[in-house]
């Protein structure tokens, strides 16, 4: 008989050892847009671990070089890859693309001893995390140690409760659902009852995981890193969770999308009154600005680098939103 293929083998957890072929956890940080999740990586990473960390972050065009030299910047050394996700579809490409990541990754071997693995804010981490099962090559080389999501205080429960078009996931209550630890992080932008309200939907999304609520995603790191949630011998199985994905539509929202858009020459701080997320050449500034929003919140923070002398000042925003409705459904072959 043939066996139903939306059902892969459970490549097997092996005794942990120590030395070179010592498997490498993984844990996957995910959350909606603008949640936390590079926060708490870069939290992870200046704190106090004695581990040998290696990233995996999303590439949303190139703004997040910046991102990276910051993440380097303060862990030393630092093994990283990058998930190429430009514009198109954001759920197709991040398995794939994660798979490569790890495997490239890899080839460094030795040289680290965990792996944190940033998903987009639109990720299905369930399809992240189904790589981890399906990949028996894989499997041998790391395990997934836990799903981490960050959920926005402020943000989270109109997320929960957007409505998706018929048949969409929402990707917010999805992240939840697959969370072996959630964080409810921007406490302080909410108010005692506000939470109460958030801490309630999301305990009735995920009736297991641990609930955390943090402030900048400072988090004590054994609540995070070495969770084991998917050891056989305690806690839900992997297979078992994502029973959950496999039930569902195997797409998220296609009706997001991201467009990058470069304007060269520099802006006036005061025109920058908008939802936007990117890197400026302000005027009269030496340094990079960095700009990210969320609603209609937004933060410019001054980053560490100079613009170069001979460096042409542009500036690169990534705009990640609803699709119009007359273009078509795949975007790849728009671009
Ligand atoms: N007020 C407040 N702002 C926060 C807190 N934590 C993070 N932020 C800010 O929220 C914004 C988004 O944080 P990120 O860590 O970049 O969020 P993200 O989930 O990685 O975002 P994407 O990768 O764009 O989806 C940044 O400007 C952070 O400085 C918090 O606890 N309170
Ligand atoms: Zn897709």
């Amino acid at each position: 008989m043939e066996e139903e293929d939306e059902c892969p083998e459970l490549v097997p957890i092996k005794e942990k050892s120590t030395g070179p072929t010592a498997q490498i956890p993984v844990t996957i940080i995910t959350g909606y847009l603008g949640a936390g999740k590079t926060t708490l990586l870069n939290y992870i990473l200046t704190e106090q671990h004695n581990k040998r960390i290696a990233v995996i972050l999303n590439e949303f065009g190139e703004g997040s070089a910046l991102e990276k030299s910051l993440a380097v910047s303060q862990a030393g050394e630092l093994y990283e890859e990058w998930l190429e996700l430009r514009n198109g579809c954001l759920c197709c490409s991040v398995k794939d693309n994660g798979l490569k990541a790890i495997e490239n990754l890899m080839e460094k071997k030795g040289k680290f001893d965990y792996i944190l693995l940033e998903t987009t804010g639109l990720a299905d981490p369930g399809a992240v995390a189904s790589m981890f099962w399906v990949d028996a090559e894989l499997g041998s080389d790391v395990y997934l140690d836990g799903i981490v999501t960050v959920i926005d205080a402020k943000y989270g429960m109109q997320h929960l409760t957007e409505e998706k078009p018929e048949g969409l996931i929402n990707e917010a209550a999805r992240q939840i659902a697959l969370a072996d630890l959630a964080i409810i992080n921007k406490t302080d932008l909410v108010n005692e009852s506000e939470m109460v309200e958030l801490r309630g939907m999301v305990r009735s999304i995920n009736g297991l995981g641990k609930i955390l609520e943090t402030q900048k995603s400072r988090v004590d790191l054994s609540q995070v890193l070495d969770l084991h949630s998917f050891d056989t011998k305690d806690g839900i199985r992997l297979a078992e969770k994502l029973q959950l994905v496999k039930t569902s539509q195997p797409h998220l929202d296609k009706s997001m999308l991201t467009i990058t858009f470069e304007v060269p020459g520099s802006v006036s701080e005061d025109l920058l009154n908008i939802f936007i997320q990117g890197i400026f050449s302000i005027q009269h500034k030496q340094k990079k600005v960095m700009l990210q929003g969320v609603h209609e919140l937004y933060e410019l923070d001054e980053t560490s680098e100079c613009w170069a002398d001979h460096e042409p000042r542009i500036n690169r925003l990534v705009f990640i939103g609803q699709r119009p409705p007359h273009l078509p459904d795949c975007p790849e072959s728009l671009w």
